[in-house]
């Protein structure tokens, strides 16, 4: 009970916060909840099990178990593998205008997996997170709001494959659309950069705090095995 108390906490305090805050909520979640099963097994011995076995644990019992196909993946995937993970969303005007399966069927046809998918109207705090390195901009406030005033909702997504953080950038287009190229889908969609449509992580660092960020909750994220593995990720 313990081990899996504390990997969720460490686990979720991982992908959200990295890794010396997950370290803080592990010690804290050991000394807060645990207190009799530390008298008998010892923390030390508790959260190394915790971490060995963490994400063991919480699949073989946690709402998705069952679904799983691998379960040593944590949320933010594994950057540089076929298990790379990046946060790709539509935002609000891509909604409204009606292109949301265009941009999950440009990923799909790829060849790329969801593996996480939700439609939210963001909280600000959410949005002011996400854009934090933007803050100091003029286009900031207008920026957050037009991501949160409700207008239109946000989908956001987690998609799985090799090089999908970059290439999900090279899918999206450049930033200003005026200079996105044609087949991309701000190339075919947009036309200016404060309508753009589409939001995609930027660098492995950004793909695990977007992730963490949009994506938390228990379940929220599935690793499952496509059936077309064998016919788009294989190699000879
Ligand atoms: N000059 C601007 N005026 C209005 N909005 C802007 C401007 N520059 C950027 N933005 C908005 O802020 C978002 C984030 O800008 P950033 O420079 O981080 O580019 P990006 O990483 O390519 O975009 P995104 O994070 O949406 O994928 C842009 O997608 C756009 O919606």
């Amino acid at each position: 009970m313990f081990a899996r108390f504390a990997a969720t906490a460490f686990r979720q305090a991982a992908s959200r916060q990295g890794p010396a805050l997950a370290a803080r909520a592990m010690s804290t979640s050991a000394s807060r909840a645990t207190r009799s099963t530390a008298a008998r097994f010892g923390v030390a011995a508790a959260t190394a099990a915790a971490v060995t076995f963490g994400y063991t644990v919480y699949a073989a019992q946690g709402p998705n178990a069952g679904v799983h196909a691998d379960n040593a993946t944590p949320i933010h995937g594994v950057p540089g593998t076929a298990k790379e993970r990046t946060f790709i969303a539509v935002k609000p005007d891509g909604v409204q205008r009606g292109l949301v399966s265009d941009i999950i069927g440009r990923f799909e046809r790829r060849g790329y997996k969801l593996v996480g998918l939700k439609l939210l109207v963001p909280s600000k705090a959410l949005a002011n997170e996400h854009y934090a390195d933007l803050s100091s901009k003029p286009f900031f406030a207008g920026l957050v709001d037009y991501m949160t005033n409700g207008k239109a909702p946000v989908i956001g997504m987690v998609w799985e494959g090799p090089a999908v953080i970059k290439q999900g950038r090279v899918m999206l287009g450049a930033t200003d659309p005026k200079a996105a190229g044609p087949g991309t889908i701000r190339g075919d969609y947009c036309l200016t950069i404060g309508r753009n449509i589409c939001h995609g992580s930027d660098s492995a660092e950004s793909a695990e705090k977007e992730i963490g960020l949009w994506f938390g909750g228990k379940g929220e994220i599935v690793n499952w095995a496509s059936n077309n593995d064998e016919w788009v990720v294989s190699s000879n």
